[in-house]
């Protein structure tokens, strides 16, 4: 991660927890109210510093904007999915649009459990990042490989292949806002985590392709997250890699103190 104080480097780190579908409406606003609790205790936690969203469900969303909103919270948020269509006959899908309407900031594309489980192609996620950006949503752009990539040590050109695809059309202007998070499959919800070099050697290596991509001022400016079994224990760690700039976090993010205590990785560095 870099730091503020850098000049050149001022990413904000970005701590995501994504619910999955896990919580209900109801679970979801304790949730965010005790992670609000717990971050407001922390005396030195500073929201300006390291900003902290969360990806409930859809059915979630419109119960999290009135409680942010009503409370004055300081936490973003944002969609896990969205269609690469405006409106029309697309049943269970949901607009970029309506995520707007309940102001999210953020909106996940092509997850590893969508594109595995749902069969999301990178043209398809270049669709749904070039809907999030008409919708001003910021995208969360997710890639990474699967164990046996990794085994054969083709890892950084599958996922550069990945990233290229489903940035596709996208121009330098957007880019500069994006966010990617690279999760190696192998590394979801296993326990199994990448040694922060691994996240740092696909880290650099993405910022090098976004500087191919879209020259170096745009890509200093891109932030990149790694997820995979990320908890407060190795979250330091990570953070403190160069290129790695925040976490996106699955299974530890339903836990409101262990995900503060990620957010707050800082003051474990500290101590
Ligand atoms: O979106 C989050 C990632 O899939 C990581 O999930 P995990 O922290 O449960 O491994």
């Amino acid at each position: 991660m870099t730091t503020q104080t850098d000049g050149v480097y001022d990413r904000q780190p970005l701590i995501a927890g994504n619910w999955k579908m896990n919580l209900d409406h109801a679970e979801g606003v304790a949730l965010v109210q005790k992670l609000a609790w717990t971050l407001d205790d922390a005396k030195n936690f500073d929201h300006a510093r390291v900003q902290v969203a969360v990806f409930p469900p859809a059915t979630d969303l419109r119960s999290v904007q009135t409680l942010v909103a009503g409370d004055k919270l300081k936490l973003a948020y944002g969609g896990q999915d969205l269609s690469d269509q405006d409106s029309g006959a697309f049943t269970g899908d949901i607009s970029g649009a309506f995520l707007k309407k309940l102001d999210c900031a953020f909106v996940l594309v092509g997850h590893s459990e969508r594109r595995t489980i749902h069969g999301e192609s990178d043209e398809l996620c270049a669709r749904k990042v070039a809907a999030a950006y008409r919708h001003g949503l910021t995208p969360i752009l997710c890639v990474g490989e699967g164990l046996e990539v990794r085994q054969a040590g083709t890892h950084v050109d599958y996922t550069l292949e990945q990233l290229r695809g489903s940035l596709a059309g996208v121009s330098a202007e957007d880019a500069a806002s994006l966010v990617v998070a690279y999760e190696p499959v192998w590394a979801i919800g296993t326990g199994e985590v990448a040694g922060p070099e691994d996240a740092q050697e696909m880290s650099a290596a993405i910022r090098a392709e976004l500087e191919r991509l879209y020259g170096e001022e745009t890509a200093r400016k891109v932030r990149i997250l790694y997820g995979g079994s990320v908890k407060a224990a190795n979250a330091a760690a990570i953070l403190a890699e160069r290129d790695v700039d925040g976490v996106l976090v699955g299974g530890a993010s339903l836990k409101a103190e262990e995900f503060a205590n990620i957010a707050r990785f800082e003051d474990h560095v500290a101590s």
